[in-house]
């Protein structure tokens, strides 16, 4: 294939961090705001923000309905922090008309690790990634309560009070994080959602 197009969803939330990521990566790296940006990339990530508001905001930029459309036919989608939130098929303590687009079989729970907790680092180990732990950073994240049959779960917390809360999974072409890759410098997170739109292209 020639080099992919990846689009970063570019209605809220850290857009330019996984642009630069992306490009770093050597990927061609677009934002995407409006139905026809979507229909021209090879893959999607949905970046941290907040959720809710980019619900509301996906439906004001007519992008629900391609979005729905694009997942449904196998769109490599990447989701971090609110982006994974997002990307599950069930959302635990959000507003009723939260948007969940279905593209991972995953039931998540917003602001899971507490307000105490609300950011914090720590070395995650992550199925898929070569070359030690990555370094996880978390701001007020969610965490995945149940997996589906067909999730891979990735990567879960080790120690503290949230040791075992599963925060990396993949289904098939779609990826999530809990964390925010695109703030570390550690681009093998993107590397490996960028085989993956290689891989489905
Ligand atoms: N850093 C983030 O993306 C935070 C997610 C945010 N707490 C939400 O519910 O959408």
């Amino acid at each position: 294939m020639t080099t992919p197009t990846i689009g970063v969803l570019a209605l809220q939330g850290d857009v330019r961090e996984h642009l630069a990521a992306l490009t770093e990566c050597g990927v061609r790296a677009v934002g995407v705001r409006r139905p026809s940006e979507l229909a021209d990339v090879d893959g999607l990530v949905l970046p941290g923000g907040e959720s809710t508001t980019m619900s509301k905001l996906l439906a004001v930029f007519d992008l629900l309905d391609p979005l729905r459309e694009r997942i449904s036919g196998g769109l490599p989608v990447f989701g971090s922090c609110a982006g994974m939130i997002l990307l599950a098929s069930g959302i635990l303590d959000t507003r009723p008309d939260a948007v969940h687009l279905d593209a991972l079989d995953i039931t998540v729970r917003r602001n899971a690790f507490g307000r105490q907790v609300d950011s914090f680092e720590t070395d995650l180990d992550v199925t898929g990634v070569a070359g030690g732990p990555v370094r996880a950073v978390f701001i007020r994240a969610p965490w995945v309560e149940r997996t589906g049959p067909d999730v891979e779960v990735l990567g879960a917390v080790k120690g503290g009070p949230a040791d075992g809360r599963i925060v990396a999974v993949r289904q098939g072409p779609a990826l999530a994080t809990s964390f925010h890759p695109e703030v570390t410098g550690d681009l093998r997170i993107h590397r490996l959602f960028a085989e993956i739109v290689r891989e489905h292209a």
